[in-house]
């Protein structure tokens, strides 16, 4: 596949290596500096575009890219609000968009997990808390990862109708704790405490070649389909995990 690079950083570069090492080829690395050339790029046929860049950048730059035909997986966080909008235009413009707040399968597993203990502990006496550890140079809060485990439980539990970011705290919604510590990659941790003992499950990434896999498998899968996907539809897709 030719793929596009939009966001050159660290998630860019670990996902270069492993699109290169998977016999892809990346016609192109936009980045902020470069960033006016998303909208002239014809250099290459762009088989996929693989973004991965900041907040404020990813609305945009999936746009563009929705706009130009090309197939989109997008892991920018913290953008969201506009998730509605992308989708419609994905849909008149007859195009694919793939995305997701976590592309390591471990998180995808653990996801499932997490709904499942979410059924059993309804109306079990226990508090719910959930802490995510990221790395200083996160410039989001709460991390994706987290919403879309406190989406979850929410899912799973009437008593849950949000979540907030702690200190902030609200009568039935779920507390998030973001914490930020040198290079740490990604560790989530959700927690039931009643008085008398915790039940914590926890999901610790030890580099980013976990999240940077699953966005190279994903470009593979999208490829030649049309419509909105997300992990749950690759995983359930007994081809996909080659
Ligand atoms: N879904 C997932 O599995 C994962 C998602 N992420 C998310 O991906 C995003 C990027 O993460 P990292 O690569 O670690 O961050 P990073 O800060 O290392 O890289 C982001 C790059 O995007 C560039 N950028 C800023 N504005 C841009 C624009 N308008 N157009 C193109 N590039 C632009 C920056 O200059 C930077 O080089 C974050 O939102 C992070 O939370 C990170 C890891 C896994
Ligand atoms: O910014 C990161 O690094 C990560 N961001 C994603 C998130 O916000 O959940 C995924 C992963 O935890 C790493």
């Amino acid at each position: 596949m030719n793929i596009l690079l939009v966001g050159y950083g660290k998630m860019g570069r670990a996902i270069e290596q492993i699109a290169v090492d998977r016999g892809h080829t990346i016609v192109g690395k936009i980045d902020v500096q470069n960033r006016a050339d998303l909208e002239n790029f014809h250099r290459s046929h762009v088989d996929v575009a693989i973004e991965f860049s900041a907040p404020e950048a990813a609305y945009a730059n999936i746009t563009t890219c929705l706009q130009k035909g090309w197939p989109v997986v997008s892991g920018t966080t913290g953008w969201l609000a506009h998730r509605a909008e992308i989708e419609l235009l994905c849909q008149q413009k007859q195009g694919a968009f793939f995305y997701a707040s976590n592309y390591s399968i471990g998180v995808n597993l653990f996801f499932r997990l997490n709904r499942q203990l979410a059924r059993l502990m309804q109306g079990q006496p226990y508090e719910l808390a959930l802490t995510e550890i990221h790395h200083i140079h996160k410039l989001d809060a709460p991390s994706g990862t987290a919403i879309t485990l406190a989406e979850g439980i929410q899912a799973e539990n009437a008593a849950v109708q949000g979540w907030t970011l702690a200190p902030d705290r609200r009568e039935g919604y779920l507390p998030i704790t973001s914490e930020r510590e040198g290079e740490v990659p990604g560790t989530h941790i959700v927690r039931y405490e009643s008085e008398v003992d915790t039940i914590e499950i926890s999901h610790m990434a030890h580099s980013r070649q976990g999240f940077a896999l699953g966005a190279v498998v994903s470009a593979e899968w999208l490829v030649g389909k049309q419509g909105v996907y997300g992990m749950d539809d690759l995983l359930e897709d007994p081809l996909s995990l080659k």
